[in-house]
């Protein structure tokens, strides 16, 4: 297809975004310069900058590929709800199948993760609901919904058990770096849940299997950008082959004959969702897949979240005080809190949420035009009109850049002010940490329910926490974080903090 028949097939279908100005044959420049600003920890700065349009969305062309870059709540409501293709509204009778489609509309959706998405993360998402499109996503999201979309009252007792470890590694008065905390702390709990063993990382410095899924995560972050290219660059296959002994043998160990039937700890087990798909005897690869789909799905963005949670309450000592506070009201400094308590802790829910608004861990998303459609806004001079899109068109949604656009949120919407929420409540496509749409995150209130027990707990016994530099002294600049962007965004330095008690 000619460049110019590919022009006219746009124009029918609608305007055009403004483009990122580049000078170098492929637009050359314009990679490099992605790739410097996501060095550099500046990637969302420079994304803000270009979206500073009418109609924020704009158009960047490189490498022979087109890419529209949107936080326009408009523009991603249009990619992430179930909308019918465009050939279907103008001629149902000729689509073979339209029957399944009223029944199952999500299947004829003009955008998805596509192909070169699948291909590239294979080695960590393998076929799971997060790589796939189509049947195989329904089919994965039917296996998980059930286990991941409500929290047990064993889910506490496990999640109990692991804060209490996280509990007296803070309580030694040393700095310890937070994310690598949390995120060994996160990872114990959701193997513990989901796969009725607990990978143990809290207790352990050898971390074989963080530092794998780490590896892949960096290296196909830069594989990504490439387009379908990166699909022909190799795959980190030394640390694939360490993920998947790891499941190899949690799956082993779920299907030997289990000692003791009767505690409850062997009841809590049987229940898991690997032993539950182990007993319907799912194919060993339909398993894995499930699990890659929990321990990317459910490790990261949960630990993520919990270290900006606490390097913004670092950084706000009077917010501590109030949750101190608050604490001290509702079920006080030693018993533990019941899930009904917690929801009525107007600050704690408050903390969580505008962490999630200034920090979402899944800041980006992305998805490919499956064949020829339009976005509602930001064509044009005015940018008001319609955006004609071509079939295989990358669609950028930057959720953060939404949830900190000031024409959304107001002048303070770059500032941490959990108290705003007293008052404010954004519509549903203005605030998306979790998604909105078929593709909505499944495990969200189990998340919600680690986040918020683990930070009660945490404020029950310490009533500081500060934020330290290599050499162990306080910091109080409040400088800001700069994030860095993999598949998530998370802090681009480690947040050194220390925990101190009442009197320390
Ligand atoms: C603070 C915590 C979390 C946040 C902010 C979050 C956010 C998200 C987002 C934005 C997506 C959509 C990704 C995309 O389509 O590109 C997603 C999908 C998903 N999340 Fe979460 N998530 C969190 C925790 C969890 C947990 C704990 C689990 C499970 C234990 C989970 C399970 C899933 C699954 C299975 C999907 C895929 C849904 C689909 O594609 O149909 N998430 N999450």
């Amino acid at each position: 297809m000619s460049w110019n028949s590919s022009r006219l097939r746009a124009k029918k279908l609608g305007g055009r975004a403004p483009a990122v100005p580049y000078w170098a044959p492929l637009g050359i420049d314009l990679f490099a310069k992605a790739i410097n600003r996501l060095l550099k920890d500046d990637f969302f700065e420079w994304t803000r900058q270009i979206l500073e349009v009418p109609g924020r969305t704009v158009r960047l062309n490189t490498l022979g590929v087109e890419i529209l870059m949107t936080d326009s709540p408009e523009n991603t409501k249009a990619v992430l709800s179930t909308k019918v293709s465009t050939s279907i509204l103008v001629s149902p009778a000729k689509v073979s199948g339209f029957a399944d489609a009223l029944v199952n509309p999500q299947q004829f959706a003009d955008f998805g993760k596509g192909e070169a998405f699948h291909k590239i993360w294979y080695d960590l998402m393998f076929d799971s609901v997060f790589a796939t499109d189509g049947a195989i996503w329904h089919d994965n999201k039917n296996l998980l919904r059930d286990h991941t979309a409500k929290s047990r009252t064993t889910d506490y007792t496990v999640t109990e058990r692991h804060v209490s470890t996280l509990i007296r590694v803070f309580s030694d008065s040393r700095p310890h770096d937070c994310l690598d905390q949390m995120d060994r702390f996160v990872f114990d709990v959701v193997s513990d849940v989901f796969f009725g063993e607990s990978a143990g990382t809290l207790f352990t410095e050898l971390q074989p299997v963080r530092n794998a899924v780490e590896e892949m995560f960096l290296w196909n972050t830069q594989r990504i950008l490439i387009g379908k290219l990166g699909a022909l660059l190799p795959r980190s296959k030394k640390a694939s082959a360490v993920l998947n002994q790891y499941l190899d043998h949690v799956i082993d160990q779920a299907m030997a004959p289990a000692e003791d039937l009767d505690s409850d700890e062997a009841k809590r087990k049987a229940k898991s969702m690997l032993r539950v798909l182990v007993n319907d005897n799912v194919s060993r690869k339909r398993i894995k897949d499930q699990m890659m789909a929990i321990l990317l799905s459910g490790k990261d963005p949960v630990s993520i979240t919990l270290v900006w949670v606490l390097y913004e309450l670092a950084r706000n000592p009077d917010i501590v005080a109030a949750l101190h506070a608050e604490i001290s009201s509702t079920v006080g400094f030693s018993a533990k809190p019941f899930p009904a308590q917690m929801k009525t802790m107007s600050l704690l829910q408050n903390i969580i949420k505008e962490t999630l608004r200034m920090q979402p861990p899944v800041g980006f998303s992305i998805r490919t035009a499956f064949s020829d459609t339009t976005l509602p806004t930001g064509g044009g001079a005015t940018g008001k009109g319609r955006i004609g899109v071509l079939k295989g068109t990358h669609i950028v949604m930057s959720y953060i850049g939404t949830q900190r656009c000031k024409d959304l949120v107001g002048p303070t919407a770059n500032i941490f002010d959990p108290w705003r929420w007293e008052k404010w409540s954004p519509p549903l496509w203005e605030f998306l940490p979790f998604n909105q749409g078929p593709r909505i995150c499944l495990g969200r209130n189990f998340a919600w329910m680690q986040m918020e027990y683990l930070l009660y707990r945490v404020f029950q016994v310490f009533s500081h926490v500060d934020l330290v530099g290599e050499d162990g002294e306080r910091i109080v600049a409040r400088e800001e974080m700069k994030i860095k962007i993999t598949l998530n965004t998370k802090p681009a330095k480690p947040v050194m903090l220390r925990f101190r008690k009442a009197g320390e």
